[in-house]
Parts: C-alpha cells; sequence; structure tokens
C-alpha cells in the first residue's frame, strides 16, 4: 500500500524562529522509522516546529534535514512529509475517494495504481463503503481516517500529526493512536506527533520531546519521562509535584 521505504531521519539543527517576542531554537534529531510526541504547555512552540519541518514557515537561521538531507528552503510540497492537523483536513465538497486521491495528484487524475492505493488505503482505515460520503457525513473519527488515508497514499516518510485527535472523545483517540501504531509498524515511517495527552506517548511508547518557551526542556523514552524519577520540569507540568 505504502511506506515500503521507511521512515526517515529528521534533524534541527539550531532552528531559529520568532513570532515578535515569541523565540524558539530546536535542536532535535529523531532518528528514522521512530515515534516522537511532542508536549508541553499551550505556546511553548509544538505547532511551530512541525510547521517549521512541514515547511509552513521559515527559519530564520539552522538547518532542518529530513534523511540526511538539506530541506530548510523547500517548498513544502517537494519536502517528504504529510501533515495531518486537527481539522478542516478535507475539502467539503469532495467524497471520501476524492479526498484521498488528493494525496496522489491535486488536479486528481489517477491512474490504475493511484485508485488502487486509494482502495487499499480506504481499507486500510476502516473506511470501506463510505468511499461516497462526503465530509459532513462522516464522523470526527472518520474524518482523522480519510485524512490519514490520504497522507498513507501520499507515501512521505514522515508523517506529522498536529493535535490530530484532540476534538475526539477519549475512546476514539485510543482508537486513532492503535490505528497509528499498526500503520507504523507496517510502514516503518517517522512519526512526529504533537498532543496534549502524555498518555498518548506511553500509549505509543515513544520518544517524547518536552517544549518549554520555545525550547527542547526534556527528551527521552515516555515511559523515563513521565515516571516517579522524571526531570522537574516534566513533573511540574504534570502537576505532581509534592
Ligand atoms: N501566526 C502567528 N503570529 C504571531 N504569533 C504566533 C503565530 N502563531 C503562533 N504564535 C505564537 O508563537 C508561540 C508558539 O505558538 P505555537 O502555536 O507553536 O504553540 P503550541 O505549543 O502549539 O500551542 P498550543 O498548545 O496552544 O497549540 C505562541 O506564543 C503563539 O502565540
Amino acid at each position: 500500500m505504502t511506506g515500503k521505504t521507511g521512515g526517515a531521519e529528521v534533524t534541527l539543527k539550531q532552528v531559529r524562529f520568532s513570532y515578535g517576542e515569541m523565540r524558539m531554537n530546536f535542536d532535535l534529531t529523531v532518528p528514522a522509522a521512530q515515534i516522537a510526541a511532542i508536549i508541553g504547555p499551550s505556546g511553548s512552540g509544538k505547532s511551530t516546529l512541525l510547521n517549521l519541518i512541514a515547511g509552513f514557515e521559515m527559519p530564520q537561521s539552522g538547518t532542518i534535514l529530513i534523511g540526511g538531507i538539506d530541506i530548510t528552503r523547500a517548498a513544502p510540497a517537494k519536502r517528504p512529509v504529510s501533515m495531518v492537523f486537527q481539522e478542516n483536513n478535507l475539502f467539503a465538497h469532495l467524497d471520501v475517494e476524492a479526498n484521498i486521491g488528493l494525496g496522489r495528484s491535486p488536479k486528481l487524475k489517477l491512474t490504475a495504481d493511484d485508485r488502487a492505493a486509494v482502495a487499499s488505503a480506504i481499507a486500510r482505515v476502516g473506511l470501506a463503503g463510505k468511499e461516497k460520503r462526503k465530509p459532513q457525513a462522516l464522523s470526527g473519527g472518520e474524518r482523522q481516517r480519510v485524512a490519514i488515508a490520504r497522507a498513507l497514499v501520499r507515501d512521505r516518510p514522515v508523517l506529522l500529526l498536529d493535535e490530530a485527535f484532540a476534538s475526539l472523545g477519549p475512546a476514539l483517540r485510543i482508537q486513532m493512536l492503535d490505528l497509528v501504531k499498526a500503520l507504523h509498524a507496517e510502514t516503518a515511517m517517522t512519526v512526529l506527533m504533537v498532543t496534549h495527552h502524555p498518555d498518548d506517548a506511553l500509549h505509543l511508547d515513544a520518544t517524547l520531546f518536552f517544549l518549554e518557551n520555545g525550547m527542547i526542556a526534556a527528551s527521552g523514552s515516555a515511559k523515563d519521562l513521565l515516571s516517579d524519577t522524571g526531570p522537574e520540569v516534566l513533573k511540574r507540568y504534570m502537576g505532581t509535584m509534592a
């Protein structure tokens, strides 16, 4: 179906960016085929970090490498990444099939191979039988499945999830995390996921990056960082300080 080439390492070297007074400086490496969860207080720079990787924002200085290739100045469409947002991922006037097909061809000129990839992705995310539905006839979870299926047919080695499941209830969110986990096991894509739920990082057995004031204040395995012996910054954030 997709991603048979596996993931690619994502590296940010002294990447500086600011919105007015808010200065951010990111230094991180996510090895190929890992799942990284990015957590931190509101306004700490989580979305900006993903936007810099996706190319929606340009760093003032520093370098961004994907799979060892410098993509710092590359246009978003040229980057080997797919991104799923919290909402508004879909075009309201297009059905499920077409919304996913856009991942292959922006003008929906689909080859037989493209159509086969779309059908396979629809089945893989559990939307078989709903191909002709428009987004308004889908639940929130189903809409996010469509967005993930589109990412799958794009077949890029890096998947960026920006609070993609934040508007779903707890049970649905777990279902979607399980879907990401299963797809990750099949495709070995590198996943960077912004979430407000530290539990998501544990559920995915992810590497955790904790952001504070536009910088990475702690990183390591979610299990270690979120344990009783984890760093103080994490304890403060979790509200578990004695
Ligand atoms: N387009 C913008 N123009 C000016 N400032 C911005 C813009 N987008 C974000 N900011 C500011 O940059 C900082 C980082 O924002 P960002 O959205 O990356 O944080 P976040 O950690 O994702 O927050 P949240 O958890 O609330 O989504 C914040 O102080 C925010 O107010």
